[in-house]
């Protein structure tokens, strides 16, 4: 972890009144504020005065906060490039684990080396145990239909993803982009339907569900898409009309709290298939809400990328799961490897940066061919222009002239990604940078946050408008009287301006937001080596956006220093899982 000392006594990330261990480590900007205040809060409450322990409990909230679920406290020293000290790990942990905080009314829990605050403990506990107890297969064999389903030759992985998911009561479902995961569920939806009918029960309930607004409704539009191609009548007919939700809304979201839902142990779900797509991007606690609001006999499908980067909160379940129960003899894991949409060699890219190929990353980059461009450098300015300002001047003059289906189009040709929000590698630099060169250009300025061709990503859901957070628009029209039309997924929607107050500027926009979207071309503009954000993870989703073409503006340094570092996510959940160890430590404990 990079970080910089903090010299000015008065800086607001100071924690005032604190002295020690604690106050260095904030002072050298490895704790924020807030870590030192729960530490030193909760370790009060206590009764407890050992530093060790604050010092514990502060790197406990710290992991949290950059999405672990608990902290290694034998690994605290070997991660932290700093340069500071840190305390023997097994004095360290003798201290812990002689704590009123661990053995008392339990708010921490050491298992280990593992250090949990207690929510997130029980979390994985639960999430661990509801996985583990949900029923074992059901039938044998081959469902029948499977042919009829996927007739096609070249179709042997989805059959397998199908005839696995028809046959377990919770399957892991994971591929790459455009590896026909869509496509697999579809088909498994036609099996249990004609399974349903032949039967003679009820149609099965299917709720479709993602973990954002966008995610859902492109889930909705490529399932009903998928159905739409399957041969048979019959099965599109069972199939008909059927529609997705986040997740938040699959549950039941409650006004009065964003943790609690609707459904839960009490109030079961009344699905029959719950099929979850980009569940890379579920946090633990989401997995934790949807696993105890399932029905036992429901069908569970989890359908993801987990090399993907993970979710904005703790966890990282899908890849957790793909490790712990892809060791065990009784769950199986459906693996799609087949890419059917991209470019061969970004493929292969993306193959070599998950792989930690660091060699063969550079080698294909260098080759490059019609889908892959490295701009080495690390001046990324004058390339950047020259990408850029003809994009942007194509959207203002296509704006301008009232054509909004041409300018949305041209929204899709092409994105420029960015690992950071702020600084010189940011999105918010290069928004604005583009505008300068478009006031150069034009000679006319920018003065409001509204210009013809103004490119924006929707930022938050509104379903009274049908727009989502990830969907993009550019604002249309001469300026004064502009338009905001919205690439939303069921079609273009045109909306006032004044009417969509959450977007940003879309000149350029970060790797995490674009999760889950692709344009036909990405440009991605690599921070400098030292940026704790450039990691594997991020090169690979940020790679796997593009559709034709995948340029890479950055140094050598920096392509090599993303694929070695991998985000290493502190959780005991695939251990766990791997292990069949579900909660009997927390009931003793409750
Ligand atoms: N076995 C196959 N052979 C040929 N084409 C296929 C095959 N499977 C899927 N496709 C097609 O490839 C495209 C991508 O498939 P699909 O949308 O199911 O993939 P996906 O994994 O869900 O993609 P993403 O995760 O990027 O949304 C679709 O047009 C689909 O019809």
């Amino acid at each position: 972890m990079t970080t910089s000392p903090l010299a000015d006594p008065y800086d607001a990330r100071l924690a005032l009144g604190v002295t020690g261990p604690l106050a260095e480590l904030n002072r050298a900007g490895v704790l924020e504020a807030a870590d030192v205040h729960v530490a030193r809060r909760v370790t009060a409450l206590a009764g407890d005065d050992d530093p060790l322990v604050a010092l514990a409990v502060a790197v406990a909230v710290r992991a949290v906060r950059s999405g672990s679920v608990c902290v290694r406290l034998a690994e605290v020293a070997a991660e932290e490039e700093s340069g500071t000290t840190w305390p023997d790990p097994g004095v360290w942990q003798a201290a812990v684990a002689a704590s009123p905080l661990v053995s008392g009314p339990a708010l921490l829990h050491l298992e280990g080396d593992r250090l949990y605050l207690d929510r997130y403990w029980r979390e994985e506990l639960q999430v661990c145990d509801d996985l583990l107890s949900r029923p074992r297969d059901e039938v044998a064999g081959e469902p029948t239909g499977l042919a009829r389903v996927f007739p096609a030759e070249g179709y042997d992985e989805q059959r397998a993803a199908a005839a696995l998911a028809v046959t377990q009561s919770t399957t892991v479902l994971t591929g790459g982009p455009g590896t026909g995961k869509t496509t697999a569920v579809a088909g498994l939806l036609a099996l249990l339907a004609q399974a349903a009918e032949e039967a003679g029960d009820p149609a099965p309930r299917i709720g479709l569900a993602a973990p954002t607004g966008k995610a859902a409704a492109r889930l909705e539009q490529a399932v009903r898409g998928e159905v739409a191609k399957l041969p048979d009548p019959a099965d599109r007919a069972r199939l008909d009309g059927l529609t997705a939700m986040t997740l938040h809304r699959l549950l039941g979201s409650r006004p009065d709290t964003s943790a609690r839902f609707r459904h839960h142990r009490d109030n079961r779900l009344p699905h029959d298939v719950v099929v979850v797509d980009e569940t890379s991007m579920v946090s633990l606690t989401m997995m934790a809400r949807l696993l105890e609001a399932l029905r036992p006999e429901a069908r569970l499908v989890l359908v993801g990328d987990p090399d993907q980067l993970a979710s904005v909160e703790a966890g990282a379940v899908l890849a957790d799961m793909v490790d712990g129960l892809g060791q065990r003899d009784d769950v199986r894991i459906a693996r799609l490897a087949t890419s059917h949409r991209f470019g061969r060699t970004i493929g292969a890219l993306a193959a070599a940066i998950r792989d930690g190929d660091d060699e063969e990353v550079v080698t294909l980059l260098r080759r490059g061919d019609e889908n892959l461009e490295f701009i080495e450098t690390d001046a990324p300015a004058e390339p950047l222009r020259d990408l850029l300002l003809p994009r942007a001047l194509g959207l203002r003059e296509a704006a301008q002239v009232g054509e909004a289906d041409r300018a949305l189009a041209l929204l899709d040709q092409h994105r420029l990604l960015c690992a950071h929000r702020e600084g010189p590698f940011g999105v918010r630099h290069w928004n604005r940078q583009v505008e300068r060169w478009l006031s150069e250009e034009t000679g006319e300025g920018i003065w409001s946050d509204w210009y013809p061709g103004r490119p924006f990503l929707v930022t938050a859901n509104d379903y009274g408008l049908g727009i989502f957070n990830g969907d993009a628009g550019v604002a249309v029209g001469a300026a004064g009287d502009l338009r905001a039309h919205v690439a939303a997924v069921g079609g273009a929607i045109d909306l006032s301006p004044a009417r969509v107050s959450d977007v940003d500027t879309l000149h350029a926009m970060t790797i995490h937001k674009s999760q889950g979207s692709q344009a036909r071309e990405v440009t991605v503009l690599l921070p400098d080596p030292d940026s704790r954000l450039l990691t594997r993870e991020l090169l690979y989703t940020a790679v796997t956006r593009a559709e034709k073409l995948i340029r890479v503006v950055g140094t050598e340094e920096s392509v090599r220093a993303a694929v070695r570092r991998q985000v290493r996510r502190a959780s005991g959940l695939a251990e766990r899982l791997r292990a069949g160890q579900g909660n009997t430590a927390a009931t003793a404990d409750d």
